[in-house]
């Protein structure tokens, strides 16, 4: 599940729900689906922040479903349509994001990461490939030899060295969601003044 809530000030706030690790089950992938669709299509609403509940953004794929067959929205059109979005959206990075949890933070057009967040690729210890856009999205932002060390290796990097490495843009000790959504906010004011 993904819940909605519009905030004064043209920000739509979207948090994932599914606890532990608010992984990307298929009822919250039709909740990203259809909460990015309405902020999108809302008129009033001039950006996007997106969240994990419990202090986690998101622990990637959930793996409980690895057993059974697909269900729900797949993930590579979901986290497309969030990059195509016209509308700033920012990952506000708490606790983890992980596989496809980073995948989907990187498909956001900024990351703003807490200072105790742990950022990674880990789906080669699962025997796997990122497969929802990390590939590309990860060296493009970072750099090939960057981006092959986090995908090869699985390893885990914290928020001040993902931002030193590029992957997000600002680390914050405070309320991540203010945070993001204050930044979310400039984004817009700025990208108008432009327009
Ligand atoms: C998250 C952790 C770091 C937490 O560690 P901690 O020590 O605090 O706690 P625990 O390890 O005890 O975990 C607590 C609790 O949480 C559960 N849990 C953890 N992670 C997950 C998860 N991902 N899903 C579900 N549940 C999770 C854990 O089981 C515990 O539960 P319990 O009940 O026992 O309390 C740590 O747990 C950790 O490191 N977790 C693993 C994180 C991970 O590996 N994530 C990556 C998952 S794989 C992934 O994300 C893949 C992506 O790249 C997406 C792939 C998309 C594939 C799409 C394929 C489309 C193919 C289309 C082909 C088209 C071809 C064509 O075009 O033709």
């Amino acid at each position: 599940m993904a819940r909605y809530t519009r905030i004064p000030g043209s920000i739509a706030l979207i948090t994932l729900m599914n606890p532990p690790v608010n992984a990307l089950s298929a009822a919250v992938r039709q909740g990203i689906t259809d909460t990015v669709g309405r902020a999108v299509s809302d008129p009033e609403v001039k950006a996007v922040v997106l969240c994990g509940e419990n202090g986690k953004f998101c622990g990637g794929a959930d793996i409980r479903e690895f057993a059974g067959p697909m269900t729900g929205p797949p993930l590579i059109p979901m986290i497309d349509a969030i990059e195509a979005a016209e509308k700033p959206v920012v990952a506000a990075i708490e606790g983890i994001a992980l596989g496809g949890g980073l995948e989907l933070a990187l498909a956001c057009h900024y990351r703003i990461a807490h200072v105790k967040a742990r950022l990674g690729l880990p789906e080669v210890t699962l025997g796997l490939l990122p497969g929802a856009g990390g590939t590309q999205r990860l060296p493009r932002l970072i750099g090939v030899p960057a981006a092959l060390d986090l995908i090869v290796t699985g390893r885990h990097v914290s928020a001040q060295e993902a931002l030193k490495l590029g992957i997000v843009d600002q680390v914050t000790d405070g309320n991540i969601q203010e945070v993001a959504m204050e930044f979310a906010q400039s984004m817009s004011a700025t990208l108008n003044s432009r327009c």
